[in-house]
């Protein structure tokens, strides 16, 4: 069941067209990703979702409501962690969640939620004295405290080292799995590719594709590889006889296979027909990127 419909959004700002024409729907439960390069109109593309911008045209509707006029009721399914949550410096973590949750009739018990982001110790810390990655835990909980259907994040990881990033993403999936549909904006492929289910690719104001990360990779016609060191001698007319196989070449002990397809399956049978092992086997296939930069002709990073 989906429970967002944008149908050809539109919005301008003075002397720029922001969001050009962009229409996607997001389904009860998903992850759904909305990937782009900066400046792409991800942002505004969300803030009119979120009812915090009047597009100049197209609809919107989430979960039926349209978010410029039914904005009250938006309120309670839709939660919101917008860029750069802007908090009194002050204001310490319980002080925070409590007053976020004093804005909706029947909200989520904030004790409950301050443990599931993990900041149960930082209860009565101030927010300018949270590191990055617990200001961005803040912001999903308060994202999250009027029990919203559909919760959107935006730019949920930018600044934070390796670690907090998985933390986040954990705490992301987490929240997916207890019932809440998530819209996740956001420029890091890998961020895109480990969470979403769906991913609608932006590019310039315009949707560009709107599809699963596997899906999105198998639209690129890239070229993949495939290397290893073989347990016993390998014949490379062995390798160059299977359908997907471009290219043997060899380095030192190594064996690159370049190909199409599913090469590595294909290159891995063969060789266990032959009771060859491949050791040090390494995969690299298309990405994100690469189907981004083929569907647009620009690198998204
Ligand atoms: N309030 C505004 N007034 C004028 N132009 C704006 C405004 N907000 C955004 N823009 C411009 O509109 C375009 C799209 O911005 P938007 O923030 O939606 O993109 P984005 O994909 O979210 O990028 P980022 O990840 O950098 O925020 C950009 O060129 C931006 O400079």
């Amino acid at each position: 069941m989906k429970v967002i419909e944008v149908r050809n959004l539109h919005k301008r700002y003075p002397g720029h067209v922001a969001v050009d024409d962009v229409s996607f729907e997001v389904a009860e439960g998903e992850i759904f990703g909305i990937l782009g390069p900066n400046g792409a109109g991800k942002t505004t593309t969300v803030e009119c979702v979120a009812g915090l911008r009047v597009p100049d045209g197209g609809t919107v509707q989430v979960a039926g409501l349209d978010p410029r006029h039914e904005r009250k009721a938006l309120h309670r399914v839709l939660g919101v962690q917008l860029q750069s949550a802007a908090l009194p410096e002050k204001i310490k973590v319980w002080e925070a969640l409590d007053l976020y949750a004093s804005f909706y009739p029947d909200p989520a018990d904030w004790r409950e939620l301050m443990e599931r982001v993990g900041l149960a110790e930082k209860r009565d810390t101030a927010f300018a004295k949270l590191s990055g990655g617990q200001r961005q835990r803040l912001s999903v909980a308060l994202a999250l405290v009027g029990r919203p259907r559909v919760a959107v994040l935006d730019e949920l990881t930018t600044g934070l080292d390796p670690q907090a990033r998985r933390d986040t993403w954990e705490l992301v999936e987490q929240v997916r799995d207890s019932g809440v549909t998530i819209v996740l904006v956001t420029h890091f492929m890998e961020e895109a590719e480990r969470l979403c289910d769906r991913i609608a690719l932006i590019d310039r104001g315009r949707v560009v594709a709107v599809d699963t990360p596997a899906g999105l990779v198998a639209r690129v016609d890239a070229e993949q590889r495939v290397r290893f060191r073989p347990s016993a001698p390998v014949d490379d007319a062995l390798l160059l006889a299977l359908p997907e196989v471009r290219e043997v070449s060899r380095s030192g002990d190594h064996v690159t296979v370049s190909g199409t397809g599913d090469l590595a399956a294909s290159v891995t049978l063969a060789l266990a027909g032959h009771q060859i092992v491949p050791a040090d086997l390494r995969i690299e296939q298309a990405t994100l990127d690469d189907a981004f930069l083929a569907l647009t002709g620009r690198k998204l990073s």
